[in-house]
């Protein structure tokens, strides 16, 4: 959470002429606010619908590509990895420094109620593995502007592309 993921989401997006998806703003746009959505039915009510989302996001981006940013859960669920092994999936890398300040401007994240620091490392603990093998680019964002980090994160998906390729042949 709050590693940059919707903002270098837009930024690449913007970069390679093509539409971005966040599945969270997606989720709010058809269903309310995130945290009204867990308080008022629950967190297994929202990775259904979380589910759902990503899987249309997925659908509709594959004739012409698109940047689909996800939430930080979202890869949890079997039918989304399942999905994502179709995707270049990248894994924005950071830490708890990094994050601290942003997290401690945006309190709106139902998971992170409470000490939100603590709880964030406990879940970047747990998540980190999954994190970690369903990506194909592993980029570090804990330096640089979204800028910065977006025209980095081009040229990781041009070498991948092309490795790609190659392996192809
Ligand atoms: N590299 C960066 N440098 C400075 N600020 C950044 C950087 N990346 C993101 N931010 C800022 O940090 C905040 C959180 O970023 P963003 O919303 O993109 O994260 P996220 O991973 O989508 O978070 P969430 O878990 O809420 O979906 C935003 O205000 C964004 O502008
Ligand atoms: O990490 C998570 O589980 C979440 C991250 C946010 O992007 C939202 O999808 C929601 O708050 C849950
Ligand atoms: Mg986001």
């Amino acid at each position: 959470m709050a590693v940059g993921k919707s903002a270098i989401g837009q930024q690449l997006s913007q970069q390679l002429g093509v539409p971005f998806v966040d599945t969270d703003a997606v989720i709010v746009e058809g269903h309310g606010s995130i945290a009204d959505i867990f308080a008022g039915r629950g967190e297994h009510a929202f990775r259904e619908i979380e589910a759902r989302t990503v899987a249309r996001a997925i659908e509709t981006g594959k004739s012409n590509g698109s940047v689909i940013s996800l939430g930080g859960g979202a890869v949890l669920d079997s039918g989304t990895q399942q999905l994502l092994g179709e995707c270049t999936v990248v894994y924005l890398e950071c830490d708890a420094s990094t994050v601290a300040e942003r997290i401690a401007r945006n309190t709106g994240r139902p998971l992170l109620a409470g000490d939100a620091m603590s709880r964030w490392e406990a879940l970047f603990a747990a998540r980190r593995p999954v994190y970690e093998r369903l990506a194909n680019i592993i980029l570090d964002v804990r330096s640089g502007t979204v800028a910065e980090i977006g025209l980095h994160l081009e040229e990781r998906l041009r070498q991948h592309a092309a490795l790609t390729k190659e392996v192809e042949k």
